[in-house]
């Protein structure tokens, strides 16, 4: 644990699983997401996104959001995200053999056209979800990942993001969702809407109270599925083409395994590889590299005293790559994932997606398109990392690499059998 003690902020960075529990597990209620992270996303989300909000405004809207997300129906969204794959390889297709290219632009497409489909049954390539996606690229890339000013606490007049620039990207991307929610909300009065996430959030009564989103609370929502849903999943995909350009033989091992998948949600159980590729890139890589909370109470941590008003600083980055809890973790190790250890490791020390009653609404969901979409580019393509083009890890608002991941990508062809063993 670190404490960081300054005129402005005191906080405490905590690597130890006993405690990440007691913030995010056993007491969550006394340690609410901080307002001051708040402060910086509230121009783009809204006061009211479930991602911001705290105790019974955030429970009810967790009772409303959680079911749309539940297992039976990811099986109905499976075949949405297959088509997304599908056009995700059919836009690699489109490049020159060979050619390099920068992965999390198509990472980031891909991501945004799952997000557009599943939610409001439109492909990125319509008009109004090309013009969110690409008022939220000039967004990102404009963004620090937290609102530093508010972070420290520092006095009113000194200037602070968002810039002018970012103001003006957020109100433009609230406005055309505010546009498809309103058009959504007409079509469920008609009786025409689709029968996807956005109807399935809008026409679900919190089972507590009755209450319905209104259309300006369902807007803040859509904005933070968006962002969560469309920066975290393509940080994980760019990611994860890098550490098997890295490591072809784990590539081909995976571009095997995809080979004949059929298009159906049972083919998922049998991309084991793909799958812990894209957990153990979870763990080198994790989106979220850390949240924030602040302490409501009085607290002793490790015997120091922590004050009302202290940010608790919780860091996956650092929990994923501890020694103490995982063998060799700066290695890339997808194995280590069938082994009884790292279930172990895994119960302690392993929260891409938080843990407890705010763990990540799309979790499952995640899980599902990472796999999937990673399995149908690797059975088509094979990616090669560009001498001097090593990407370095930086914190928007997602983990993402400075000056992009640029990969050589090359139809794949037939795909060669495992070596046999003789003898
Ligand atoms: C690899 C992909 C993803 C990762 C690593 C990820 C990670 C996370 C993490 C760490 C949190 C907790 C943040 C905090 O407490 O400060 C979170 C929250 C959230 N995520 Fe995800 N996420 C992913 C994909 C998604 C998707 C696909 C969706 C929706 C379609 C989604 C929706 C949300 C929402 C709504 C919250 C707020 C939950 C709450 O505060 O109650 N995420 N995510």
């Amino acid at each position: 644990m670190a404490e960081m003690r300054t005129p402005f902020f005191h906080s405490f960075m905590v690597n130890d699983p006993a405690l990440t529990k007691v913030v995010l597990k056993e007491r969550p209620d006394d340690f609410p997401k901080s307002d001051r992270i708040a402060a910086g996303l509230i121009p783009l989300l809204g006061r009211d996104s479930v991602f911001l909000t705290n105790g019974a405004q955030w429970k009810q809207q967790r009772r409303i959001i959680d079911p749309a997300f539940e297992g039976g129906r990811l099986r109905e969204i499976f075949p949405v995200i297959w088509e997304s794959a599908a056009a995700a390889v059919a836009r690699l297709g489109a490049t020159p053999a060979g050619s390099v290219v920068e992965i999390d632009h198509h990472a980031s497409h891909a991501a945004a056209d799952v997000i557009f489909r599943t939610l409001f049954s439109i492909p990125i390539e319509s008009d109004v979800a090309r013009e969110v996606f690409e008022a939220f690229r000039d967004h990102q890339r404009s963004r620090p990942v937290m609102n530093l000013g508010a972070f420290i606490n520092l006095p009113a007049w000194v200037p602070r993001f968002p810039s002018r620039k970012t103001g003006e990207t957020a109100r433009r991307i609230r406005r055309l969702i505010s546009k498809m929610v309103d058009e959504r909300q007409a079509q469920i009065a008609a009786g025409t809407a689709p029968d996807d996430l956005a109807t399935k959030i809008m026409t679900t009564a919190d089972p507590e109270t009755g209450a319905l989103f209104t259309p300006a609370e369902m807007v803040d929502q859509v904005a933070i599925f968006f962002l969560a849903g469309h920066e975290t999943s393509a940080s994980a995909l760019a990611w994860a083409l890098y550490l098997v350009a890295l490591y072809p033989e784990w590539q081909d091992q995976a571009a095997r395994e995809a080979q004949g998948m059929a298009a159906e949600f049972s083919a998922l159980s049998k991309l084991r590889i793909n799958r812990d590729i894209f957990r153990e890139t979870l763990r080198l890589y994790p989106p979220v590299p850390m949240m924030v909370r602040e302490a409501t109470a009085p607290e002793t941590f490790r015997d120091r005293a922590v004050p009302v008003g202290a940010q608790i600083v919780l860091s996956p980055w650092h929990l994923h790559r501890h020694t103490r809890f995982w063998q060799s973790p700066d290695d890339f190790d997808p194995a280590r994932w069938s082994t009884p250890e790292c279930r172990a490791s895994a119960r302690d020390a392993y929260m891409p997606f938080s843990e407890g009653p705010r763990v990540c609404v799309g979790a499952g969901f995640a899980m599902l398109e990472g796999t999937l979409i990673l399995a149908m580019l690797l059975r088509d393509f094979r990616f090669e990392v560009v001498e001097g083009r090593d990407p370095v890890p930086v914190a928007y608002m997602t983990v993402r690499a400075k000056d992009g991941i640029w990969l050589r990508v090359t139809p794949r062809g037939p795909v060669n059998p495992p070596a046999q063993t003789t003898g």
